[in-house]
């Protein structure tokens, strides 16, 4: 059928096009039905939702269609019903634990990228490789298939370095001292970020806090090739963009399969440029990885990968068995980089692991001989000059190079934790923490999240404060409270665990 284009303010996270219940009808269309629609060389795919606000010869697009193509007010276009697609059959064949091939692969990514495949059947497919996996060769066309469906950068400047953390443990603020320590080293470092997948923040969401996060390649190009260096959020590109369709399933889900995770970071390193990858694996309980040897196969899986790639991958197995630092939430947590990028020092956790992996890179990037990067990315960060590429990061993604950990504003609706019993803190949940937080309203409302004042080993006197919830609204942070008195997130030794009775 053809119709007139309405535009209609709706933004729904969905791909949805609005018929009139009369038109409808009469195409035997059904609510969620996946159609298509084509105006000359436009082609876009849209579900249905039957709606009064659209007359019958008309049909509504949303503004999420909008961002996929422009559509002009009162512009015909033909409506065509849509089967089920091939790539359903494949992702099927998954689910009864197939192996997939390239071709199969490649259907699947490029239906998810054309938004042939709708939110529920992306949920399958993710959930499917949660259940049964991926081998290498799978891995491997399902990275350069992601890659290859978006757009590729290509910075004047060489080496280029990246750093990527596979998440995981609370308040993973790492990253935002590794890139201005490399970038002052003079290597290049385009770094790309997530938004949180299963934990409270991701790297772009803490960035975000002091600076824009969403840019075009030509503006990360211009970026990076004066400064060095970027901190952007992966998902405002077209660059692997099956990634950030896929993740939205996995944060909803809490889940990060293995293959889909290599392939997700990797592919957008590939899509960068990236010839020289460090990735960093947290381990400990309550994290994706619990164990070293897990960790070691993974790391394996990595380089692995990044040899099909073209790329040299090195591995950092990190310990993530308890938070880093003493923060967790957007805004607490870019409180906490500032003020060790400021002081050139801070929490031991934080500062170890961050010049630890700014090291490796030093010496992958071949600025530091073998051995001395910590001492030399300790050295950067102490004189300051890591902080001076920060605020040229902050200046060129918009925000204010001048801001201070104070100005900026986290969740005023707080309640404090004590210690139940005296004694040595001999475990903290990092599930719990994550749980708390997110509860809280984080990563979405960026004040909301956790302070904490005590770390494992320490002692702590029955009443000394153990952790601050933050969150911007009162019934955010009674649910925190209430998921908080439930997990019990910090251990002490001598605690009763539980009470039971009557059972
Ligand atoms: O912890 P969760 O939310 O599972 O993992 C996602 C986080 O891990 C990675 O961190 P980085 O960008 O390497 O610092 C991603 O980019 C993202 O910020
Ligand atoms: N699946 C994923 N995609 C991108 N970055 C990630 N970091 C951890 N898991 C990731």
């Amino acid at each position: 059928m053809k119709v007139k284009v309405r535009i209609l303010d709706v933004y729904s996270g969905r791909y949805s096009v609005f018929i009139n219940e009369k038109e409808a009808m009469k195409a035997k269309l059904h609510p969620d039905d996946l159609v298509k629609l084509e105006a000359g060389k436009k082609t876009v795919y849209g579900s249905v939702v039957i709606s009064s606000l659209v007359k019958e010869g008309e049909i509504g697009i949303s503004r999420d269609v909008l961002q996929l193509h422009s559509f002009s007010e009162g512009e015909v276009v033909t409506v065509i019903p849509s089967g089920t697609p091939e790539s359903v059959r494949y992702i099927k064949k998954k689910m009864n634990g197939g192996k997939l091939r390239k071709v199969e692969i490649e259907t699947i990514i490029k239906d998810i990228v054309d938004r042939k495949l709708r939110d529920i059947e992306i949920s399958s497919f993710v959930t499917s490789l949660e259940i049964n996996g991926l081998d290498m060769d799978e891995i491997a066309a399902l990275t350069i298939a992601m890659a290859e469906t978006g757009d590729m950068l290509d910075i004047d400047r060489k080496p280029i370095m990246d750093v990527h953390s596979i998440g995981g443990v609370p308040g993973n603020k790492t990253n935002i001292l590794v890139v201005p320590i490399v970038a002052a080293a003079g290597l290049t470092i385009p770094k790309t970020s997530s938004r949180a997948i299963t934990s409270a923040a991701g790297t772009a969401d803490v960035v975000e806090v002091f600076a824009d996060v969403s840019f075009s390649l030509d503006e990360i190009k211009r970026i990076v090739e004066k400064i060095g260096a970027c901190m952007v959020w992966g998902g405002a590109l077209n660059l692997a963009p099956a990634d950030d369709i896929t993740i939205k399933s996995e944060r909803a889900l809490s889940i990060d399969p293995t293959g889909l995770m290599l392939a997700s970071i990797m592919s957008k390193k590939y899509a960068m440029g990236s010839q020289y990858v460090l990735i960093d694996i947290p381990t400990g309980k309550g994290v994706k990885v619990e164990s070293v040897d897990q960790a070691r196969a993974l790391a394996r899986d990595f380089i692995e990968l990044g040899k099909r790639l073209g790329q040299y991958v090195e591995v950092a197995i990190t310990y993530g068995g308890q938070p880093i630092g003493h923060t967790v939430g957007p805004a607490l947590e870019a409180r906490e980089a500032l003020q060790a990028l400021m002081a050139g020092t801070g929490p031991g956790s934080l500062i170890e692991k961050a010049t630890g992996l700014a090291g490796v890179l030093l010496e992958m990037g071949g600025v530091a001989p073998a051995g001395m990067g910590k001492k030399m990315a300790r050295e950067i960060l102490e004189s300051g000059k890591a902080y001076q590429k920060m605020r040229e990061i902050i200046e060129e993604q918009g925000g204010n190079p001048d801001i201070k950990p104070e100005d900026i504003p986290v969740g005023d609706k707080t309640y404090t934790f004590t210690a139940p019993t005296s004694g040595y803190i001999t475990a903290i949940d990092n599930k719990a923490i994550t749980g708390i937080a997110r509860a809280a309203g984080a990563p979405e409302d960026k004040g909301a999240g956790i302070e904490l004042y005590v770390k494992v080993g320490e002692k702590v006197k029955e009443g000394d404060p153990l952790f601050t919830i933050h969150a911007e609204s009162e019934a955010r942070l009674d649910q925190a409270i209430v998921f908080a008195r439930r997990t019990e997130p910090i251990r002490i030794e001598g605690m009763v665990l539980q009470r039971i009775g009557n059972i």
